[in-house]
């Protein structure tokens, strides 16, 4: 399957509506993290409580200046005399009452934005932890990883964190207190109302459940269709070429054309469930609500209810309605940030490297001695691919890598940068095992051009300066001219301040690869490592390769991994891998004596 509908399967995976594995385990390791927050978080319990408590107290006291008010109407009606509102009989009461609203939203603001610090503070950390853990995972780690499912950790689930923490939390907290409070109250007032109340709410409650289901259905569906329109999005942006080349824009378009069909057709269904069906069940509160002001107002005709009681009943009836009904949605997101931030934990608890070595041993410039003593490597421990290497090279000397595909080429210069750890046996340089060095170290000796160029957007020198940062501009050009790139660079509109595009797709393969060169010459290492070009660079540029790569070998341990046997002839050491080892070594001559396997295939090649 392509990257991209690997990143689009894991955004189908990782939807909205997840559950966690270990909800609490996952909520104690949360608070235990958070220990330097936990005064805010008191704090905006505090708050919270507080603001639970005035919300529910504010209709009640609504509901005796409305009665004050009522009544005093009522006299003044009887009376003949005027109606006034004195600071005594009800002025007072009304500014309190502003200022308990005041409160309300003073308080409100204030969790608000202590919610919103908590959890920034939060995803910042956690955002920080995970880019300094991904820099300690082996590479193993990324071999079994999709890409996608590393950036989802670090953009989707953290957001998803973040926004419940800010603001599903709090309406959690509150929630609970308002419908609790407000029922308490409503109860108080009337006991047949809070009833009517309730029906009318389950009722409603249970049809939102029995259609949750399909709702949640329509909605993973489109969620599916928009990854699927995002994988051939990115498929067609990525393959653009090749889709050109094989004429294939028209299947390409339709393709496109169906998955948006379906994309249209799937949010056709989950915005008739979302916005059809939802109101349709809210209706049902309505209905309700409806009936309880009939009985109220029957109730009130009676004498048996105040006017103040009967609109003060109604706010609570809206208190205590609107948590109830986003109850399941609340709770789902709720879950489903848990199971983003277990994800993040998991992502947080991978393996990592296996430690630096205490006393590590230093070479600061290696004079290119490498050994490799009864090596024995698989990338899974269960799956040994190289049984028994042993070879050793000396300072100055070019080492050949040669075989066929997958035959272990590669995994030999992994090995060398210790990119990977040994099952069994050593390798050493300079008479020193690596591992009783640092892996900076290690790599600081070591430089390394390979076809798969690696540059970045910024600009020409920046690019060459990677292998060592805050390099002089003289040094920059000096490995630029050695490296056989500097007369291209100068050809460029800003020289070498000229910037690259991201995937510096604004220069050719060859130029790039001369530009990696240059960074390798920068940083001036002991032991560098090639891999030849092949036939992805025009024949003028190879020759230029080719020549800056044996400028860059002069003088250098080199490891060259070849695709071609004439450029190998003159190597001081050639390997012949095949399966993962080492089947035949020595130079040209010695091989083509053993009339081995490399004889075989040289002649071949040449016969
Ligand atoms: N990261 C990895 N995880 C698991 N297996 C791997 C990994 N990289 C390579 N392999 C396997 O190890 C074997 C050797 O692969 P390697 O890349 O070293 O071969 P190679 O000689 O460099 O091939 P090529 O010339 O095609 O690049 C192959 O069977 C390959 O499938």
């Amino acid at each position: 399957m392509s990257e991209n509908n690997n990143n689009a399967q894991v955004l189908t995976e990782e939807m909205d509506f997840e559950r966690p594995d270990h909800a609490w385990q996952t909520i104690r390791r949360l608070w235990r993290s958070t220990g330097d927050q936990h005064k805010r978080l008191a704090v905006v319990l505090v708050s919270v409580i507080l603001y639970t408590f005035l919300s529910i107290i504010a209709p009640l006291y609504s509901a005796y200046i409305v009665d004050l008010l009522w009544n005093n109407i009522k006299e003044t009606i009887t009376n003949g005399s005027t109606f006034q509102v004195t600071w005594a009989a009800g002025g007072r009461d009304i500014v309190f009452l502003l200022l308990l609203y005041l409160a309300t939203a003073l308080f409100y603001t204030l969790q608000s934005f202590l919610m919103a610090s908590f959890a920034e503070n939060l995803s910042l950390r956690l955002r920080t932890e995970i880019s300094e853990k991904l820099n300690r995972l082996p590479l193993a780690f990324f071999d079994r990883t999709k890409t996608g499912a590393i950036l989802s950790r670090t953009v989707n689930d953290l957001d998803k964190t973040a926004e419940a923490l800010q603001t599903g939390m709090l309406k959690l907290f509150t929630a609970v207190g308002m419908v609790i409070g407000s029922l308490v109250m409503m109860f108080r007032f009337s006991i047949l109302l809070t009833l009517v109340f309730l029906a009318f709410t389950g009722i409603a409650l249970a049809a939102t459940n029995f259609v949750s289901a399909k709702t949640l259905q329509s909605a993973m569906k489109r969620q599916q269709c928009v990854s699927n329109v995002t994988a051939r999005v990115e498929e067609a942006y990525s393959g653009r070429v090749i889709i050109k080349a094989f004429n294939q824009e028209e299947i390409s378009s339709e393709n496109m054309h169906k998955a948006t069909e379906e994309l249209a057709e799937a949010t056709k269904k989950a915005d008739f469930m979302i916005n059809a069906i939802n109101p349709a069940i809210r209706m049902i509160n309505r209905f309700g609500q409806v009936l309880i002001a009939v009985l109220a107002g029957k109730m009130l005709l009676e004498g048996r209810l105040t006017v103040g009681v009967f609109q003060a009943f109604f706010q609570y009836v809206n208190q205590a309605s609107e948590p109830l009904t986003e109850a399941a949605y609340m709770v789902n997101s709720m879950q489903s940030a848990l199971a983003s931030l277990e994800r993040i934990y998991k992502l947080l608890d991978e393996e990592e490297l296996s430690s630096e070595p205490a006393f590590p041993s230093v070479v600061e410039q290696a004079k290119g001695t490498v050994e490799f003593r009864d090596v024995r490597f698989g990338y899974t421990p269960d799956n040994i691919l190289m049984h028994n290497i042993n070879f050793s090279v000396k300072p100055g000397q070019k080492v050949a890598i040669v075989g066929s595909t997958g035959a272990g080429k590669t995994t030999l210069i992994n090995l060398l940068m210790r990119f990977y750890e040994l099952n069994g046996g050593k390798i050493i340089l300079d008479g020193i095992d690596i591992r009783d060095m640092t892996r900076s170290n290690l790599r600081s000796n070591f430089g390394m051009v390979l076809q798969d160029t690696w540059l970045f957007g910024g600009t020409i020198a920046e690019n060459i300066a990677y292998s060592k940062p805050g390099a002089a501009r003289e040094e920059i050009i000096a490995a630029a001219k050695a490296a056989r790139v500097d007369f291209f660079v100068r050809t460029m509109p800003h020289g070498y301040d000229t910037v690259l595009s991201n995937d510096a797709e604004n220069i050719s393969i060859g130029q790039r690869q001369l530009l990696t060169i240059a960074r390798v010459f920068l940083c001036n290492p002991a032991v560098i490592i090639l891999d030849e070009a092949t036939s992805s660079v025009d024949t003028r540029t190879e020759i230029e390769i080719g020549k800056a790569m044996k400028e860059l070998m002069k003088n250098r341990t080199s490891f060259v991994i070849a695709h071609r046997l004439s450029t190998i002839i003159d190597a001081d050491l050639i390997l012949f891998m095949q399966n993962g080892n080492i089947i035949e070594q020595g130079t040209h001559e010695d091989l083509l004596k053993a009339k081995g396997a490399y004889a075989d295939l040289y002649y071949s090649q040449f016969a």
